[in-house]
C-alpha cells in the first residue's frame, strides 16, 4: 500500500452525493483501499470523517463570494473555522487572483500566519510562479491543485506543471488535480512528488460514469459513420 495516497472526499451542494454521512463513508472506503490521508471540505464533513477514520486530514472550506473567483478557503474566516475544528493541514487557493475584498494572497497569508503560527498550511496553485511566490510567503507545502481549473490554465498538463514546481521550490510538493489514473499518480511520485491527492476519479461517481459513457458512445458514432 502506498503511504502517499490522499483521497479527496468532496461533494458540493449541486452534486448527487452531497452529504457529510456519505463523505464519511467515502473516507472509510478510501482507508480500506489503502489511502493514508483525506482531503475534505467543510467543518461538517470533517467532523463526520473524523468519526469514521483516524487519518490525517487536509481541510478546506469552499465558499463563494460575489467579488472573487477564489473559492477554496478564500478568507481568514474560513481558516479560523478550520483551525477551531482542528485539521492536520489547512489548504487554500494561492493563485494570483484577487481574493474577496480585493485582498492579495500575500496579505491574506501574512494575517493567517500571524494568527495561527503553529498550523501547517498548503498552497493550492495553478502555475510555477504561484508556487514560487507561495514558498516566499512562507507556506509549508505546495500543491498543483488548480492546474487546469483556472481560466488561465485551462487544458494545461498537470504533470508538466508539477515538474516545473518540483524544479523551482524546496518545499514538499503534492500532486493534486486531474491525477485521474493510477499511472499518472505513480508518475507524479517518480517525478518527486511527496504525495498525490486523487479526487473525482475515486469519489465522484458521476464523473466515473461519464468516462465510460463517453468512451462507449464512440462505438455508436463509428457505426453511424460506416
Ligand atoms: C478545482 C477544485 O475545486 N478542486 C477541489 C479542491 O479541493 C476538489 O474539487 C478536487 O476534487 C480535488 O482538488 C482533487 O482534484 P481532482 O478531483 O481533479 O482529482
Amino acid at each position: 500500500m502506498s503511504k502517499k495516497l490522499i483521497v479527496s472526499c468532496q461533494a458540493l451542494e449541486d452534486e448527487p452525493l452531497h452529504s457529510s454521512f456519505i463523505m464519511s463513508k467515502m473516507a472509510l472506503a478510501a482507508y480500506q483501499g489503502g489511502a493514508s490521508g483525506i482531503r475534505a471540505n467543510t467543518v461538517a464533513d470533517i467532523q463526520a470523517i473524523k468519526k469514521e477514520v483516524n487519518l490525517p486530514i487536509i481541510g478546506i472550506i469552499k465558499q463563494d463570494y460575489n467579488d472573487s473567483e477564489v473559492r477554496i478557503t478564500p478568507t481568514v474566516k474560513e481558516v479560523q473555522d478550520l483551525f477551531e475544528e482542528g485539521v492536520d493541514i489547512i489548504a487554500f487557493d494561492a493563485t494570483a487572483r484577487a481574493r474577496p475584498n480585493n485582498v492579495t494572497f500575500e496579505s491574506f497569508f501574512n494575517e493567517v500566519k500571524t494568527r495561527f503560527p503553529e498550523q501547517k498550511f498548503m498552497a493550492d496553485v495553478s502555475t510555477v510562479e504561484e508556487a514560487v511566490h507561495a514558498e516566499k510567503c512562507g507556506v509549508d507545502i505546495v500543491a498543483t491543485t488548480l492546474v487546469g481549473y483556472t481560466a488561465d490554465t485551462e487544458g494545461e498538463e498537470p504533470l508538466k506543471t508539477l515538474q516545473g514546481v518540483l524544479q523551482t521550490t524546496n518545499l514538499p510538493v503534492i500532486a493534486e488535480g486531474n491525477m485521474d489514473t493510477p499511472e499518472k499518480a505513480k508518475r507524479a511520485l517518480e517525478l518527486g512528488a511527496t504525495a498525490v491527492v486523487v479526487g473525482g476519479a475515486i469519489t465522484r461517481p458521476q464523473n466515473i460514469t461519464k468516462k465510460f459513457s463517453v468512451t462507449m458512445s464512440e462505438v455508436d458514432l463509428n457505426k453511424e459513420e460506416n
